[in-house]
């Protein structure tokens, strides 16, 4: 499971959650102006926009889980198991294959407007990477600093949705996400008078009363509604890193500590890292699950105009401010 989430304040903010109980070797990578991409559908490409992101180099090629490019247009994926459909390819112009939908996008879309042109009659496909990585089922939100959309392909076709809260997770189909945010729309984060009695009075014995009812187990639906109803009511205050800071508090609303979601055989779920990316700047913040303090990586402390994959390990271990 995954949380993505879109966020506007004193620059555009994007990132997400990567919750599983085991962790590939991600790092934060950076794939420059002139790597070349050799897409499954005949297209070559070695002139585009540079992205910076989370993914796992495999035979010198970037899979990325989420990145966002030189433009400011960001992608991530996230499971979507069941609902997913990839189409057997038939060798024609408009296919993507799912593993390349991001580095597809974003080397050559500058906004989701762009998006949705190039996707207009795609198809995504299903030609693996390679065996050591076969197909994973996703869906994906892409953002630009005025909107977001939802890409879902399933076994009737591409869809793709317009996201007006700016939050992705994971099942069930994005139309029944929004639809259900419907079933709370009595939250409030103040606390009101009771509305169903004259009679009875019944107490406003604590702070937070308004926003009982809000869920705050894990699932995915669950995380839905908690992201939308944390990133909506969430204060911005236009100075870059307490805004930042927001934003991990959002994502930190439905993070998962090991030990809560059991996936049998003694493993559990839990959020491997956290990352907030500063699309303004193309700098990518991550904290991992044993490491709260923020890392940074700078697309703009790169030179962009070369070809080579630039990669940066994850800083995992536990960081500690010894203050005496
Ligand atoms: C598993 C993750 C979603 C986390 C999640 O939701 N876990 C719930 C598990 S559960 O459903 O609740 O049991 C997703 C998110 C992004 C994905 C990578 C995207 C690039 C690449 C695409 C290739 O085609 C296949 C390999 C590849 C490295 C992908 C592996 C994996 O699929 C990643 C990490």
């Amino acid at each position: 499971m995954c949380t993505a989430i879109s966020f506007n304040a004193s620059h555009h903010f994007f990132g997400r959650n990567l919750d599983l109980d085991y962790t590939f070797n991600q790092e934060v990578v950076i794939t420059p102006k002139n790597y070349p991409f050799n897409f499954k559908n005949g297209q070559s490409i070695t002139q585009h926009y540079a992205m910076i992101g989370m993914a796992v180099i495999s035979n010198d090629y970037p899979l990325y889980f989420d990145a966002t490019n030189d433009q400011g247009l960001s992608v991530a994926g996230l499971n979507y198991p069941k609902n997913a459909y990839y189409a057997p390819s038939t060798n024609t112009p408009n296919e993507i294959a799912s593993f390349e939908l991001i580095p597809y996008l974003l080397t050559q879309c500058k906004t989701v407007e762009e998006v949705k042109t190039k996707l207009k009659n795609a198809i995504i496909t299903n030609q693996p990477f390679s065996p050591e990585f076969p197909n994973s089922p996703l869906h994906w939100m892409v953002s630009d600093k005025d909107s977001s959309l939802t890409i879902e392909s399933d076994k009737d076709g591409l869809h793709l949705y317009n996201n007006p809260v700016g939050v992705l997770t994971n099942n069930p189909p994005f139309p029944m996400q929004l639809f259900n945010l419907n079933n709370y729309r009595h939250l409030s984060p103040k606390t009101y008078d009771t509305l169903f009695s004259e009679t009875l009075h019944l107490d406003s014995y604590s702070n937070g009363m308004g926003g009982m009812g809000l869920p705050g187990d894990l699932s995915s639906m669950s995380r839905f509604v908690r992201a939308c109803y944390t990133k909506e009511t969430c204060l911005t205050f236009q100075c870059v890193p307490k805004d930042i800071n927001q934003f991990f508090h959002i994502l930190g609303s439905v993070e998962q500590t090991k030990g809560l979601c059991d996936v049998g055989e003694e493993h559990y779920e839990y959020t491997i890292y956290s990352s907030c990316c500063d699309t303004t700047t193309g700098s990518y913040y991550y904290k991992t699950y044993d490491n709260s303090q923020l890392n940074v990586v700078h697309l703009a402390n790169e030179s962009l105009d070369t070809q080579t994959l630039l990669s940066y390990p994850l800083v995992t271990e536990t960081s500690v401010h010894h203050v005496n």
